[in-house]
């Protein structure tokens, strides 16, 4: 049985039986056909998922339109269905469904859900985390925090869903409304305290986080990503700043980033407290004596609650900001410093940040997350200190469609030329996308800006190629997938594993030359 089947039928069988009355609370309706007044079984938006007795909510989709799904969830045994468009029912369906028509169907999945699972964001310390960079490594900096202060917590986010041990793999980093409750109510009932994830862009446009209550906000900053959806950097900050209506203790903002700025000046007569941190600009929170090496960042780092010698495990400024945000974090929960930095202190590495995969005295592979303009620019520049000869880059670009994709493989092309030594130009979930297409036009860009590089579409062929070419003291960069383990052709999704692929390879590599 699917996982979310078997939580559902748990769920009921444990706590109670749901009346569609009660779970339609709030709800407003611009038409109702049926009783209120029966026990529904489950929520949910794909018909694949449908159990009987379920609510199914059809969603306007960007690819298929979901209300074409409801003849299919009705045979699979849905009683009531939720539409956004006037539905004419099928013959066959039985006297006994119910259909409700409301106005937003994205946003009644979120009210039903959250109604379905009690309102769960309610019993919980919700941190929610925004921003183009760094929601991830911040989100794993706080986990580590309250691991130290002896408080349990729980993860949403691009690695997955942490719930005790156990990792589950997100779709997106910001799960549907749906599992989202069902994952908050997962931590609830299991004693959880604090829920610290990650909202995405998409999930404030597409009211994933609706009816979610959140403790804290914080965000990174903004920089050119995803505006195929959001269309110019405004909307895309408007999407980001949704998160900011939604808090009710305390906003953290990095006063460095512009975007940061103006949100600050937003927020300042918000009832929630506003805490900024930053390097640059005055803040709150704020780091100096920084001495940078490749495996380490040290620096003080001063609190209105006091300063404190601190140590991030990971390489340049960008991990002593993301560093900062758990800190402001800490202070604005009472949390000791001692017992932040020794949270802080205790994360060894973010799985494919800067994660180091393979290292000899002749060269350093690298594998990171790094997949837009800004954070490839950071990452290449990071490290360029500790180059010394040259930085191999190897990095592909995503699916993104249309113009604004042909936007974003121009200006990751620029940031490579401008910033590596030498690129392998390579697939990274092209998708439904012509490979080959992606790649000329990232070409393209970095001819235009006289770099130096290499186009091949297999992306395993690509990183042995860099790595064969690595002559002494060269660091071999691979962006793009950090943590992920597959790459997505088509439809399909191959295993993919980077750190497996570069450790074969030198394994291979040191025996030819042994003999
Ligand atoms: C652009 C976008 O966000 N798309 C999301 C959207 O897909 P869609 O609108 O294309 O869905 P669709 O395929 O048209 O289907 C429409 C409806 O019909 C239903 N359906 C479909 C088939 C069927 O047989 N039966 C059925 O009922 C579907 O369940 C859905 O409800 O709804 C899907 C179901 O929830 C999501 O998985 C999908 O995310 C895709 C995978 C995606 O790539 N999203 C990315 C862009 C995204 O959301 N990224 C953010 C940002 C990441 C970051 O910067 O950190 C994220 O939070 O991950
Ligand atoms: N504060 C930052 N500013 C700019 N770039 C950053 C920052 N922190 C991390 N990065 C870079 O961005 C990459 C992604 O970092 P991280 O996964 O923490 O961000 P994210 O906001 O969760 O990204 P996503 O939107 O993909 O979930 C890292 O691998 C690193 O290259
Ligand atoms: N969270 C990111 C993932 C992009 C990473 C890239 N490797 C891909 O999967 O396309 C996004 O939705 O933009
Ligand atoms: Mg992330």
């Amino acid at each position: 049985m699917h996982r979310l089947a078997v939580w559902n039928y748990i769920y009921r069988k444990g706590l109670y039986a749901l009346i569609l009355s009660f779970v339609l609370q709030d709800l407003a309706f611009e038409r109702i056909q049926g009783d209120l007044n029966q026990e529904v079984s489950s929520v949910a938006f794909d018909s694949r998922e449908v159990m009987p007795g379920a609510i199914f909510v059809a969603i306007s989709g960007f690819t298929v339109d979901g209300h074409r799904y409801i003849p299919a969830a009705i045979a699979q045994g849905a009683s009531v269905i939720v539409a956004e468009q006037p539905v004419e029912l099928p013959l066959s369906a039985p006297s006994a469904l119910t259909l409700l028509q409301v106005q937003d169907t994205r946003d009644a999945l979120a009210r039903i859900s959250a109604n379905f699972y009690g309102r769960p964001t309610e019993k919980l310390n919700m941190v929610g985390i925004t921003g183009t960079n760094g929601k991830t490594s911040i989100s794993y900096f706080i986990k580590s925090i309250l691991d130290q202060a002896g408080q349990s917590s729980g993860i949403i986010g691009t690695i997955g869903t942490l719930i005790g041990e156990e990792l589950r793999k997100n779709k997106n980093t910001t799960p549907e409304a749906l599992y989202l409750q069902q994952s908050f109510a997962e931590m609830a009932q299991r004693g959880i305290d604090t829920c610290v994830m990650e909202v995405s862009s998409h999930a404030l446009s597409l009211k994933r986080v609706a009816y979610s209550s959140f403790h804290t906000g914080i965000f990174t900053n903004l920089t050119p990503d995803h505006l195929e959806l959001h269309r110019s950097m405004e909307e895309y900050f408007e999407a980001k700043a949704m998160l900011f209506d939604m808090t009710s203790r305390c906003n953290i903002i990095n006063a460095d980033d512009p975007y940061g700025a103006l949100l600050i000046q937003r927020l300042r007569t918000r009832p929630a407290a506003l805490l900024t941190y930053g390097l640059e600009q005055d803040a709150d929170i704020y780091a100096d004596n920084i001495s940078y090496a490749i495996d380490a960042t040290r620096f003080t780092a001063h609190t209105p609650a006091g300063s404190i010698e601190l140590e991030v495990r990971l390489p340049g400024s960008i991990y002593v900001l993301n560093s900062l945000a758990a800190l402001a974090w800490a202070y604005a929960s009472g949390i000791p410093l001692e017992t932040a930095k020794a949270g802080i202190q205790a994360v060894e590495g973010i799985k494919g940040r800067m994660e180091v995969v393979y290292r000899d005295d002749h060269n350093t592979v690298i594998v990171d997350f790094a997949h837009t303009e800004d954070s490839l620019e950071k990452v290449l520049s990071t490290l360029r200190p500790y180059a010394k000869s040259r930085i191999i880059l190897v990095f592909g670009v995503y699916a993104a469609p249309g113009k604004l994709g042909l936007d974003k493989r121009r200006a990751m092309g620029r940031v490579a030329a401008q910033h590596a030594d030498f690129s392998v130009i390579t697939s990274d979930n092209p998708k439904d996308q012509d490979p080959d297409a992606i790649i000329a036009d990232i070409a393209a860009a970095m001819q235009e800006h006289q770099g130096s590089f290499k186009g091949m579409v297999d992306r395993k062929e690509a990183i042995e190629y860099a790595l064969a070419l690595a002559e002494k003291d060269d660091i071999v960069l691979i962006t793009g997938k950090g943590h992920e383990t597959s790459q997505i052709i088509g439809t399909t999704e191959i295993p993919f594993h980077e750190a497996q692929i570069v450790n074969d390879f030198k394994k291979r590599q040191l025996l030819n030359h042994g003999q």
